[in-house]
């Protein structure tokens, strides 16, 4: 059977608002290095076959300079610009990855995604062509009205954080997103949502990490600190 290709769409397009700092988070450093540099060389060591990079505008030579050239993340074959929304910046990286048969979308500011777990979103998405990483919630959850009232508690058993990777098939992926760009739906927050909305289709679970948290606001700053301290 004809080897299948792979390509990471790394994001690190985003302006960063909850995080409230003058540099971009993905470029804030822990441990000695930028945040955006911890995914990029967990996918360069992985067994995907090439890694697309979405910057904001004008960030593309820093990025090439300070990060790719600087850490050897020789598998980045394209730097691109991204878009105001993530999913616009997600629609960048699929334009670059037309030949790759399987696509991993990943959060640049999601640092401690591991081989463990790209490695089985890679085994995983031939079979379901939709795959999502995700975590069982800890707590419990409510449902809040519009005047700040607990109206509803979903079963705990049933609701998952989720993470990136999320893991597709390009072909089905990408149709879903030009077909959702088409109307712009402002509420969309990942990419398997976009599947959800556009074709009905369901993604697969597949169980992440506690550690897999993405830096939105300053705490996550200390709580990767820690993380990068402790090694699992
Ligand atoms: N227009 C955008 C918005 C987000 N992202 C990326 O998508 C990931 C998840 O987004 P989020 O955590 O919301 O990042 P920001 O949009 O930067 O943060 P905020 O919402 O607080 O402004 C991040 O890696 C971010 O860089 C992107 O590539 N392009
Ligand atoms: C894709 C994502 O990381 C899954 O949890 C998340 O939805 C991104 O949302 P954000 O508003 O762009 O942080």
């Amino acid at each position: 059977m004809e080897k299948q290709k792979y390509a990471a769409i790394v994001l690190a397009a985003g302006s960063g608002k909850r995080m409230n700092s003058q540099v971009h988070k993905q470029y804030l450093i822990i441990q000695d290095r930028p945040v955006l540099y911890y995914s990029l060389k967990e996918f360069q060591d992985s067994a995907v076959d090439e890694i697309v990079l979405v910057v904001g505008k004008g960030e593309e030579e820093f990025c090439r300079r300070e990060i790719v050239d600087k850490y050897g993340i020789s598998k980045v074959k394209a730097i691109v610009e991204g878009g105001k929304e993530r999913y616009h910046s997600v629609f960048e990286g699929l334009k670059q990855t037309s030949d790759a048969d399987y696509v991993l979308i990943h959060d640049g500011a999601r640092p401690f995604v591991n081989q463990d777990i790209i490695r089985r979103c890679m085994l995983e998405v031939p079979e379901y062509q939709a795959c999502v990483v995700g975590m069982p919630v800890k707590d419990t959850i409510k449902i809040a009205d519009e005047g700040g009232y607990a109206k509803q508690t979903p079963d705990r058993k049933n609701v998952w954080m989720i993470q990136t990777p999320q893991t597709f098939s390009y072909a089905l992926i990408y149709e879903a997103y030009e077909e959702m760009l088409k109307t712009e739906d402002a509420a969309i927050t990942d990419d398997a949502m976009v599947l959800e909305r556009t074709k009905g289709k369901k993604s697969k679970l597949i169980e992440g990490s506690y550690r897999n948290i993405k830096i939105t606001t300053p705490e996550d700053l200390l709580i990767a600190n820690v993380y990068l301290q402790h090694p699992e």
